[in-house]
């Protein structure tokens, strides 16, 4: 039972004192060191990915694993640790059900038949785990789960033991958890547009400094797409601002939604989105633009009882290209082409898009 402090009964030989001494020591030095590794971790991924590790390996247990209940202050946290892959180890449970089984305690819950606790347990391990001990995790002074330690050896854990490292072992996992996801949330905060949610102007020249400097190291392309919105001002004109800031993130959701997963799409400034293609030439960013245009052009904000069709410009560079071997040229080239682009589609004829799609007065 190496993961529960042991108590002291009334009659004890002084070497078996010293052998419980020694047992709550190794305890303690194991706690110390999973501790010291996981204080030293800066995103909640990694955090709880090596949380759920240790614990698992150094107290011989079957499986470890978070439960969130499904307040809405865990949906940021469970956000990060999607994004980063670390969901694997999350069950998000219901709040009513999670505090109902715990009694909404912050204290460790220390469970000798996992049984009636079923619905705390991922379905893949409900007919292993037989006991288990549900620490509270508590962020913000708010119950918001439990780290969960499963073992298959029933009754391993039982209501009566002496939960004091358990305790403290909860309670770093709570202060480490809140660290790291506060600092996450500022580093977001620095590098996140808060309108769209894409990474911002200042984002996108770290991200595109170093994928030049990997493209160089690997001889592998580069390229890179700048887009503006056609005639954009209209729709805040017409509509309200409001409108026109629904229309900037209906754009930048479609840019994501339709862009690989190595692609970044960032929001440049205002009306103007960039995105950085790594390993695809200019003739592959071009080829990509079209293909961008193509599905989301056939799309509308509904606004009220306006229909308004979504447009943007777009051109595009390629670090292949003669002088293109920084972000700057780059992203001047790119720029350049967009606006012939821009004149090349004033002068087809388009319609104005905004004022077609007026709600009528009549
Ligand atoms: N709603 C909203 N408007 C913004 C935001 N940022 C910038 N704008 C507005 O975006 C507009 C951009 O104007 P323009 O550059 O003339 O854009 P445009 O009408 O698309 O003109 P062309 O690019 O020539 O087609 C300005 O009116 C800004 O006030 C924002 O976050 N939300």
């Amino acid at each position: 039972m190496p993961e529960a402090f042991q108590q002291y009964p009334d009659h004890i030989s002084l070497d078996a004192l010293l052998e419980h001494a020694r047992h709550n020591e190794r305890i303690a030095r194991t706690l110390f060191e999973i501790e010291t590794e996981i204080m030293r971790l800066r995103d909640c991924a990694t955090f709880v990915d090596c949380l759920v590790d240790r614990v698992r390996e150094r107290f011989h247990l079957e499986e470890v694993w978070l439960v969130l209940t499904d307040i809405e202050a865990n949906d940021n946290l469970l956000e990060l640790l999607s994004e980063n892959g670390a969901l694997s180890l999350i069950l998000r449970g219901e709040t009513r059900d999670y505090l109902h089984l715990t009694q909404g305690s912050h204290k460790p819950v220390l469970v000798k038949d996992a049984q009636p606790y079923r619905r705390l347990i991922p379905s893949a391990w409900r007919e292993t785990i037989k006991s288990m001990a549900i620490l509270p995790l508590v962020m913000d002074d708010r119950l918001v789960g439990g780290l969960i330690l499963g073992t298959s050896k029933a009754g391993r854990y039982q209501p009566d033991m002496d939960a004091f490292f358990l305790e403290q072992l909860a309670v770093k996992a709570s202060i480490g958890l809140d660290s790291v996801h506060a600092r996450e949330q500022l580093k977001r905060l620095a590098t996140r547009d808060a309108l769209t949610g894409l990474r911002n102007r200042r984002e996108m020249e770290t991200v595109l400094r170093k994928e030049l400097s990997r493209s160089r190291r690997y001889h592998m392309p580069l390229s890179l797409l700048f887009i503006d919105c056609d005639g954009f001002k209209q729709v805040n004109d017409h509509y309200g601002h409001e409108c026109g800031d629904a229309y900037l993130c209906l754009l930048a959701d479609s840019l994501q939604h339709l862009l690989r997963a190595d692609d970044s799409v960032f929001r440049f400034a205002g009306d103007e989105f960039v995105v950085v293609l790594p390993n695809q030439t200019v003739a592959d960013a071009t080829y990509i633009g079209e293909r961008l245009q193509e599905h989301i052009e056939v799309q509308h904000l509904e606004w009220g009882n306006a229909s308004i069709p979504v447009a943007f410009s777009l051109g595009a560079a390629g670090n292949e290209q003669p002088g293109m071997n920084d972000s700057r040229s780059l992203l001047r080239h790119a720029e350049q082409n967009l606006y012939e682009q821009k004149r090349r589609r004033a002068n087809a004829d388009l319609p104005d898009r905004h004022q077609a799609s007026a709600p009528s007065t009549s």
